[in-house]
């Protein structure tokens, strides 16, 4: 599958100033590609609008030739945010903000290092790297074909890292889902990126 954005640009309304102009962007589900920029220069923004999360004010983005809003309510492309804790519904047990996913696989979720013990917990119950593994488990539904990943381990020890990366370089490369990565680590874009784009002002 190819995601694509053409010609994207985007402000915020109540800002005004132009954080996207023109651009464009192609990546294959083979892919995993690197987004690279200083800080501010709008990479959570682009990952919003491939997500869906935001609109922008010109310009479109594609799956496979058709346009995103046009897959129905599960979005194929899932982002994975910085702070788990701010991505889950803090009165919800890890079990339900499981099933707020496209029916995640069992299996997967072992993968991941998830224990039984804590699908009764809540969020407020788990440290940021356990709260990120479900983040990323809720991100794999079935019928997911990108996923973003924005600064997903940054606050995470280097096991930590080294375990959720190896794992989503193995689930996506199995399952033929593409990544889009944003880092300011370039040890770690280096390691798992097959491509790297800058994001220009
Ligand atoms: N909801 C919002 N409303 C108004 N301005 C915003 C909003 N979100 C982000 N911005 C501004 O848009 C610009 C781009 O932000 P964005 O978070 O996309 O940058 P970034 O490249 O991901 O930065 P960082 O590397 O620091 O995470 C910043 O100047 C930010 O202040």
């Amino acid at each position: 599958m190819k995601l694509e954005v053409r010609d994207l640009s985007f402000w915020y309304e109540e800002k005004g100033r132009q954080i996207l102009s023109q651009f464009s962007l192609s990546a294959d589900s083979s892919e995993r590609v690197g987004i690279i920029a200083p800080s501010g220069f709008g990479k959570t923004t682009l990952c919003k609008i491939l997500s869906g999360y935001e609109t922008p004010q010109s310009g479109e983005v594609l799956l496979d030739g058709k346009p995103l809003k046009e897959y129905g309510t599960y979005c194929p492309v899932q982002m994975i945010w910085q702070h788990p804790e701010q991505a889950v519904n803090p009165r919800l047990r890890m079990k339900n903000v499981i099933e707020e996913g496209d029916r995640t696989d069992p299996e997967l979720i072992e993968k991941l290092g998830i224990e039984p013990d804590w699908m009764n917990r809540f969020p407020t119950e788990l440290s940021g790297g356990e709260l990120q593994r479900f983040c990323i488990a809720r991100a794999l539904g079935q019928r997911t074909r990108f996923l973003l990943a924005d600064e997903i381990t940054t606050m995470l020890d280097l096991i930590t890292q080294s375990q959720i990366w190896h794992f989503l370089i193995e689930e996506t490369e199995r399952r033929n889902i593409g990544m889009l990565v944003v880092s300011h680590n370039p040890e770690l874009i280096g390691k798992v990126c097959t491509r790297i784009v800058e994001l220009n002002k």
